[in-house]
């Protein structure tokens, strides 16, 4: 074989075997001083993305469904157990986004430098006989930890907030950004995407439509009675019994206890939960890129 020839295949396997490992320091040294930890060669173009608690029932369906989005060309998933294992898993999907894990604290910032997306599944979930409250006390530390590394490592991200209560982890989001200096209401957003998907679907069996061609906004929080579906805007237009509107708001404001209580124990909902919070970065992923008549629910602050 010609020298030349033999230099490009060293140079090919050691690009090859440096994605199946974490960067060492000296590589994130550079990397971070040239604004990314992660020079995705042979990346399709597109944006960063981030999913922290990318372990879990719902980190692992979503990190899935993000490397099989076009428009992702570089995917981290940050977790404080079993990363490597997940990443290893996700990255043998022949798709466009290069994929690398970071496992615990000391990664963090690797995890996060350059990222356009950030969105946040990491966290505990409810158990039944449990609200959302309860999970006030770990998650809301978990969430501030995150934050305060997004608040460093890569600030001008737009920021999706899954770990629940969100009604009160979003406004935990925000109180971190503005000590930082960092906070730009635009960018962060609760994820309550599940709330309309749950509330396309159940419109749709009462109607009799495929749920894929119905719209039912839902604004509000992501709790009880705060979630609140616009049933009088439902997309196509359409009218209800007044029965027929309690037993949709009840199903909606409820969809989440009666995946809890399903479960019985074993967690709430991670599938539909990943499939909506895909669908949520999408949505933010083609506004960045500048599409226009982009519209989606989310818990945003408001006046
Ligand atoms: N916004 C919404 O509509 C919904 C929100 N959720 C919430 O999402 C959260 C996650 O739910 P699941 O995935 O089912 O839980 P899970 O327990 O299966 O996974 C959570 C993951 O977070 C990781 N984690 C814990 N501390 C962390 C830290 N400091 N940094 C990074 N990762 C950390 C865990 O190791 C685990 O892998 C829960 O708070 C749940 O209530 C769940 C469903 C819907
Ligand atoms: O109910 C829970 O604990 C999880 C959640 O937020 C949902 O499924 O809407």
């Amino acid at each position: 074989m010609e020298q030349g020839a033999d230099s490009a295949a060293a140079r090919r396997m050691a690009r090859v075997a440096s994605h199946l490992r974490p960067p060492t320091s000296q590589e994130e040294e550079v990397a971070i001083l040239k604004g990314s930890n992660c020079r995705a060669k042979g990346a399709a173009p597109g944006f960063k993305v981030a999913v922290l608690g990318a372990s879990g029932g719902i980190g692992q369906p979503l990190s899935l469904l993000m490397k099989m989005n076009p428009l992702v060309s570089v995917l981290h998933l940050y977790d404080v157990v079993n990363t490597p294992g997940v990443t290893a898993d996700i990255s043998h999907m022949n798709t466009g986004a290069v994929v690398r894990g970071f496992l615990g604290q000391p990664q963090l910032e690797s995890a996060l430098t350059g990222m356009d997306l950030v969105i946040i599944p990491a966290g505990i979930p409810r158990k039944p006989g449990m609200t959302r409250d309860d999970l006030f006390n770990i998650n809301a530390g978990i969430v501030r930890t995150l934050c305060g590394g997004i608040a460093k490592c890569c600030p001008n991200a737009i920021v999706n907030v899954i770990s629940n209560p969100v009604n009160s982890t979003v406004p935990i989001a925000a109180e971190v950004f503005k000590k930082a200096g960092t906070y730009d209401p635009k960018r962060l957003l609760g994820v309550t995407t599940l709330d309309v998907v749950r509330a396309n679907t159940f419109v749709g069996e009462v109607l009799g439509l495929d749920p894929r061609d119905v719209n039912v906004p839902v604004v509000g929080g992501h709790a009880g009675v705060t979630i609140l579906p616009l049933l009088s805007q439902v997309n196509p237009p359409c009218s209800f019994t007044s029965e027929e509107i309690s037993y949709l708001t009840s199903r909606i404001q409820n969809g989440g206890t009666e995946v809890v209580e399903a479960k019985a124990g074993a967690g709430s909902a991670t599938l539909s939960m990943a499939y909506a919070a895909a669908r949520f970065a999408d949505a933010c992923l083609r506004g960045l890129r500048g599409d226009a008549g982009i519209v989606e629910c989310s818990y945003i602050a408001s006046q």
